[in-house]
This record gives structure tokens, C-alpha cells and sequence, in this order.
């Protein structure tokens, strides 16, 4: 039997039995897969079976099976083609080269990294804080916080990255910070290019330079930079994202064009880090605002800990002690979901279980966070922003429940990265601004994330006018 007839036994429409064309009509006409996917759950069962070779799992267990620590499965090559053809981490579909590659990128991101260079981010914060400050104040017209966000974090990446100021003129100048601002309507791209043939998607994206032109040459000029200078003389404090790598992987460049394999790393981070922080950001201030007992607790905890506003910031080490402050960021990070669409894998090199149920090799597997933050067993009322779950005394074994970065070998590189820039960005804005909705019911209305790959928010935008906070 091949791995398709031996998938017959699972239950699910039956036209996904024949065609993936299923799938393709929720993921591109709707942008709602991850909603069909709930229904087809609540009629089959915790295992759908939506393509001729596809399941899809909802069950708590199936997550912890699927996204292993130490998993040998490979990446679905249908749902990551967009990307296959690119030079980056993030597009390798093999877990060994992934292995090899992830540790040239993961020393720049990791926390004893990310605490050395917070002051890069505090830097960027102030002047964003400052910025708010004289434009948004009344009688001017309220910000689109939605839309600011973004923006803040396309040119903090960058900045965190490359300390060197050239490599930033460079980058500002060939259009990267501006060509973020404009909301970019992804899933049509996405899923067209996941949805054509292999060749054409091959032409199309041959690398990135064909995707952002402008950005991907300031980029190369930077890494040629990275390749001419003699690593042995870098100093380890002002290290860059480039020369991290090139020192980690020993003269071994896994790739001909090493400055364009440079350039697409980096390119991959804006993907990777901009809408998903900002996102968790979004969703965590638009709730805060809309509840007055959880703005009190998180501001009564700010003002305790950080009394004198003239005072040295506090750093990620102190806000990391803040429990209300953690909480609301894990709040935010749960309702934002991340990547919402499943993160489909193929089950190699042989046969195994999930959900304890045996699984053929070969057969695409893949689990929404959304399975796993909505579940009213682990997180009761999973529609509400309730800091308070995460402060009771078993709270502790809520987080393996927290899946946001995912898990296992191709889990999030910039996780420690994140959650200090969400950290110092929060605080500062709340402790030092008074932030005033235009309408807190909007605040408090519904919304639904759209399945763009990434979630996307779609429901009221917010609106603030910001004024300072006394000391
Ligand atoms: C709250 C913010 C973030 C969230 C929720 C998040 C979430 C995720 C998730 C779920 C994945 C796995 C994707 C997949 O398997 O298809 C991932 C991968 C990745 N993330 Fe993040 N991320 C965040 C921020 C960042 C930042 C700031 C960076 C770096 C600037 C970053 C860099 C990456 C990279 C390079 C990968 C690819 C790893 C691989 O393929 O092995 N992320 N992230």
C-alpha cells in the first residue's frame, strides 16, 4: 500500500481524499483554513484527514509529537515553496541541514547575546517613545497603532543586527524601512506561488533579490563588507549579524554565493520578526487599554518597580522579575498566535505515532497553535486576555501550553530577541505614556486573525493620542 491508501482509514470530507485543492480553495478564497479546520474537528474528530496525503490534528498530545524536540521530520515542501528556492535557514526543508545551519544563526539571538546588546533596543525605544510624544499628543490626530508598530520593528531588526551605522544609512536608503510600512497583502502571493507549478515558482524566485531588488543590493554591499574584513579582528561587543555567522560556520559556507546567502538571512528576519512581535505587541496594549483592572495592575507594578522616571531604564533582567508585566506579554503572545497557519512537516524517516495513532512515512502532518492556545481545558475562556492565568500557584504547567514560537528543531531563532524588544517596548510605553483610545468599546469589540501565514488582525484598528506620564 502506498502512504496515501494506507491514510484511508482516517476520517475527513472526501473530497480532500482525491485533491489538495480542498485545502487551496479555504487557504486562498478565504485566508481561513485554520477556521475550516475547526469545523471539520468538531465533525471528525481529533485526526481530519484534508488531503489525499495529509492529516491534521487537534489534540493536545498530537502538538508535542509533531513539533519533537529532536525530530527528524522534514518540512512540507508544498506549504514552504514560496520560500524553498530562497538561501536562507528558514527555507530549508532538511532537518540536518537546518541543524547545521541554525547553529551559525542562533549564537547572534541568544540570551547572553541579546542581554549584551539591549541597550541598541532601549536606544531605538526612547526615540520611538519621543516621537509619540511630540506628534500624537492632543489636539493632533490620534496614531493607528496597528499601523506604527510595524514600522518601529522593520527598523529595529536592522538596527540590532548590523551595529554598524554605514550598513543602516545603506539600508534606510534603498527603501527597506519604507517598503514595510505599506501593509503587504501576502497570502494571495503565498498561496499563488505555494499553488503553481514547481518551475514557474522556480523562475519566479530564483532568489530574493528578484522579490525586493533595492533591498537585497544594500544588503549584498553590507555582506561583501561581513567577507572582506579578517573576522580574527572583530570585536565580540560589536559584533554583526553577518560576521556571527561567518565566524560559526568555520570557513565552511555552505553556499556559492556567499553575499547573496548573507543578504537572504538577513532579508528572512524582517519576514520572520516584524509582524509576529508586532502582533503579540498589538494584541497585548489593545487589551490592556480596553480593561481598566488589568491597566491599573500593570502600571501599579511599573511605578513600584521603576519610581523615578529619570532613573536608568529598567533592563530586560529586571522586567523579566515583573510577574504582571510577564503575563500580560504571554497574554499577548497567545492571542496572537504567530504563525496560525498548521506548520506542515512530513513524517521521516519512517513510521511513528502521534496522537497514539501510528502514522505512515511520508504522510504531511501539521497542528494550528490555534488547537492549542483555544483549548478551554488548558486556558478556560481562551477568548480572553486574562493575565491572571499565568499568576496562580500551578500556573507553571500552562507554559508547555505556550506554543507561540513553536517547538522542537525549527522553532524560533529570535525568541529571546523578541521577547526583550516586547519587554523594554511595553514597559517604556507604559510607564512613561498615558495612553488615551479614542473609543475603549472598540477596544473591547471581537476580532478574527486572518491566515496569512503569519496571523493578520482584522477587526477594529486602535486609535491613540499619547501624553506623558509624571514621574
Ligand atoms: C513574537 C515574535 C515572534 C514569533 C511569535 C515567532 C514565531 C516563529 C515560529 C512559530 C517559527 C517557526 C516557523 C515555521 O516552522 O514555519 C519561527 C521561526 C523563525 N523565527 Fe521567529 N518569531 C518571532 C520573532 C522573531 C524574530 C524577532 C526573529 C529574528 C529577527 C525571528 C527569526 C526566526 C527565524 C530565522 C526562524 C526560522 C527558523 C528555522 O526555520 O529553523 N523570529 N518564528
Amino acid at each position: 500500500k502506498n502512504s496515501n491508501q494506507r491514510l484511508n482509514r482516517f476520517p475527513g470530507p472526501s473530497l480532500a481524499r482525491w485533491t489538495t485543492l480542498y485545502k487551496e480553495y479555504y487557504e486562498t478564497l478565504y485566508s481561513d483554513w485554520v477556521g475550516e479546520l475547526e469545523k471539520l474537528h468538531r465533525q471528525y474528530g481529533p485526526i481530519v484527514r484534508v488531503g489525499p496525503n495529509e492529516l491534521h490534528f487537534s489534540q493536545l498530545d498530537a502538538y508535542g509529537d509533531i513539533y519533537a524536540v529532536g525530530s527528524k521530520f522534514s518540512k512540507d515542501s508544498k506549504a514552504y515553496s514560496p520560500v524553498e528556492t530562497f538561501l536562507h535557514l528558514f527555507g530549508l526543508l532538511d532537518p540536518q541541514e537546518a541543524l547545521t545551519r541554525r547553529s551559525m544563526i542562533q549564537p547572534f539571538f541568544s540570551k547572553r547575546s541579546v542581554l549584551g546588546r539591549q541597550s541598541i533596543i532601549q536606544e531605538k525605544v526612547d526615540s520611538f517613545i519621543n516621537e509619540l510624544l511630540s506628534t500624537y499628543n492632543k489636539p493632533n490626530p490620534p496614531m493607528d497603532l496597528g499601523y506604527s508598530l510595524r514600522p518601529f520593528f522593520a527598523e529595529l531588526i536592522p538596527i540590532f543586527c548590523f551595529p554598524n551605522l554605514d550598513a543602516i544609512s545603506a539600508l534606510t536608503s534603498s527603501g527597506l524601512i519604507s517598503s514595510i510600512k505599506q501593509t503587504p497583502d501576502r497570502s494571495t502571493i503565498w498561496f499563488l506561488m505555494k499553488n503553481l507549478p514547481r518551475k514557474v515558482v522556480k523562475l519566479l524566485t530564483l532568489h530574493e533579490t528578484r522579490v525586493s531588488p533595492n533591498e537585497a543590493k544594500a544588503l549584498e554591499l553590507v555582506a561583501d563588507d561581513a567577507l572582506n574584513s579578517p573576522l580574527s579582528e572583530v570585536d565580540e561587543t560589536n559584533i554583526s549579524f553577518f560576521q556571527t555567522i561567518l565566524k560559526r560556520s568555520g570557513g565552511n559556507r555552505p553556499l556559492v554565493e556567499p553575499r547573496l546567502w548573507l543578504a537572504s538571512e538577513a532579508m528572512n528576519l524582517k519576514f520572520a520578526g516584524v509582524d509576529t512581535t508586532a502582533n503579540a505587541v498589538f494584541i497585548a496594549i489593545r487589551a490592556v487599554l480596553g480593561d481598566e483592572e488589568i491597566l491599573e495592575a500593570l502600571i501599579g507594578e511599573l511605578d513600584k518597580a521603576w519610581p523615578e522616571l529619570g532613573s536608568i531604564p529598567l533592563g530586560m533582567s529586571a522586567l523579566e522579575k515583573l510577574p504582571y508585566m510577564t503575563a500580560v506579554i504571554k497574554e499577548g503572545l497567545r492571542l496572537s498566535m504567530g504563525v496560525i497557519a498548521p506548520m506542515t512537516r512530513v513524517v521521516t524517516p519512517e513510521d511513528t505515532v502521534i496522537g497514539r495513532e501510528p502514522i505512515p512515512v511520508g504522510t504531511i502532518v501539521g497542528m494550528s497553535t490555534c488547537f492549542v492556545h483555544l483549548n478551554p481545558e488548558i486556558f478556560p475562556e481562551p477568548h480572553t486576555f486574562r493575565p491572571e492565568r499565568w499568576l496562580q500557584e500551578d500556573s507553571q504547567k500552562l507554559e508547555k501550553y505556550l506554543v507561540t514560537f513553536s517547538r522542537g528543531p525549527r522553532s524560533c531563532v529570535g525568541m529571546h530577541f523578541a521577547w526583550c524588544m516586547m519587554y523594554l517596548l511595553l514597559a517604556n510605553m507604559f510607564r512613561k505614556l498615558k495612553l488615551l483610545p479614542t473609543s475603549t468599546e472598540d477596544l473591547r469589540a471581537p476580532f478574527r486573525l486572518k491566515d496569512d501565514f503569519v496571523s493578520v488582525y482584522e477587526g477594529k484598528p486602535v486609535y491613540l493620542n499619547v501624553e506623558g506620564r509624571r514621574s
